[in-house]
């Protein structure tokens, strides 16, 4: 059991030092899929410390003990308690691998929706059933199908995981898959990050208009090089923002990603953030330079959302924002989660159609600050630069942050953070 609650303070507010991120979570879990399928063809670098990480490598070595210790009579329980990807790669994994499982997760997780998903694998020719409620993990998937098509039409609005997943098996399928993308592509760069890593595994793809296909092709041998983790560098952003002073050097991170998230660079330039990329990394500076910029869109990088609303809070910018429809279906409802939490220091969150207005007017500073976290590591890490601005803020649940950034308390301290 983790600690129930830290209390955090900046004494000095400023910050100045080197900040070694981990691997990309999103990044590393296309690699151990792409690895898992490539025959041993495939070596990673730098994979991700994530706890959703460390637990879908946990679950393909649980997976193939099971083949070897007779998966073809046994049920094997795949647990992937809160991650997100490795739910959904999973289902789509496992649905090609010989055996019979049952795919579950954390109580959040059997909320979180997987039908779109589900129907596009049994219309392949998969056998998916819900072992619980319809539409929603677990599963009882019984691996291995005969294909019955390539052709399969899926809704690109609810989450890109769905479209990313079965990507990432088209190649092994007999058929391979045109997949045709119904709607509005929701966070489109994590789909190009699984074109873009299959492609470095020699896996080619067409795009044409709405159309996905990728034909039958084996992964050339390659090394899959896993890039620092944007969102986490997001959080540094934000400090730097709030910090009085900051000059920050996040290795190895580069103008080029596979990332979405890089999305951060231009966003927080808008919040006297400034960057520069160095030999050997990225370097970031507060300015005094801002912009009016008042409307952001986050749906290319849903999660850089929390990040930028609580730092746009904390500096008084009645910003709007766009691109939140998804978030209401992550770790936790992240809207609900963020208008509570901001309440409690007097911003609101106003839901006006697809547009949400912050409204800082009110903002206080009360005696006491405790944020709660909702299972949400991206809570925890967005609400923390707020012991810049405030005298002590209290986190809630702190392990939260292991989903993605497990040294992320570590980092804190080491930049001058005062953690009891
Ligand atoms: O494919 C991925 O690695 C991810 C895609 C995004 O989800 P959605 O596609 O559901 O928005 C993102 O929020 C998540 O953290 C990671
Ligand atoms: C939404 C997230 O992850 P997942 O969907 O993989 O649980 C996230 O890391 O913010």
């Amino acid at each position: 059991m983790g600690i129930r609650a830290l209390k955090l303070s900046h004494p000095a507010k400023s910050l100045n030092g080197t900040v070694r991120l981990t691997g990309s979570k999103s990044e590393s879990n296309r690699a151990l899929i792409i690895q898992a399928l490539s025959g041993g063809k495939v070596r990673i670098e730098n994979l991700s410390s994530a706890a959703d990480t460390v637990t879908l490598q946990h679950a393909l070595d649980t997976v193939v003990a099971g083949r070897l210790a007779d998966g073809e009579a046994q049920q094997t329980v795949v647990d992937i308690g809160p991650a997100g990807t490795a739910m959904r790669f999973l289902t789509a994994y496992l649905s090609i691998t010989e055996g019979h499982y049952l795919l579950t997760g954390s109580e959040r997780m059997k909320q979180r929706p997987i039908g779109i998903l589900v129907d596009a694998l049994n219309v392949l020719g998969a056998d998916v059933q819900y072992a619980e409620a319809t539409g929603y993990p677990p599963l009882a998937i019984q691996g291995g199908f005969k294909q019955q098509t390539a052709h399969i039409r899926v809704k690109g609005d609810v989450s890109s995981q769905y479209l990313s997943a079965l990507l990432l098996i088209a190649a092994t399928l007999p058929q391979g898959i045109n997949l045709q993308i119904e709607g509005e592509l929701t966070s489109r760069p994590y789909l190009t990050m699984t074109l873009d890593m299959l492609a470095e595994a020699g896996i080619r793809h067409q795009w044409e208009a709405d159309t996905i296909s990728i034909h039958p092709q084996v992964a050339s041998p390659c090394q899959l090089i896993i890039e620092p983790d944007w969102s986490a560098a997001s959080y540094w952003y934000a400090m730097a923002a709030l910090a009085e002073e900051a000059n920050l050097f996040l290795p190895n991170l580069k103008s080029s990603s596979l990332q979405g998230d890089a999305a951060i660079v231009d966003i927080m330039a808008h919040f006297g953030v400034a960057s520069s990329f160095e030999a050997g990394g990225l370097r970031i500076q507060k300015t005094t330079t801002h912009s009016e910029k008042e409307l952001f869109d986050f749906k290319e990088c849903p999660d850089l959302a929390q990040t930028v609303i609580v730092c746009a809070a904390a500096l008084r910018r009645d910003c709007a924002f766009t691109g939140l429809h998804t978030l209401k279906i992550k770790e936790t409802d992240r809207i609900a989660a963020l208008q509570n939490e901001l309440g409690k220091f007097g911003v609101k969150l106003v839901e006006d159609g697809a547009i949400y207005h912050l409204q800082t007017k009110g903002l206080c500073n009360p005696e006491q600050l405790a944020f709660d976290t909702y299972e949400d590591h991206r809570m925890a890490m967005a609400f923390a630069p707020l012991a810049l601005i405030f005298n002590q803020v209290q986190i809630n649940e702190p392990n939260v942050v292991e989903k993605s950034y497990p040294d992320f308390w570590k980092h804190l301290k080491e930049q001058g953070f005062v953690i009891s």
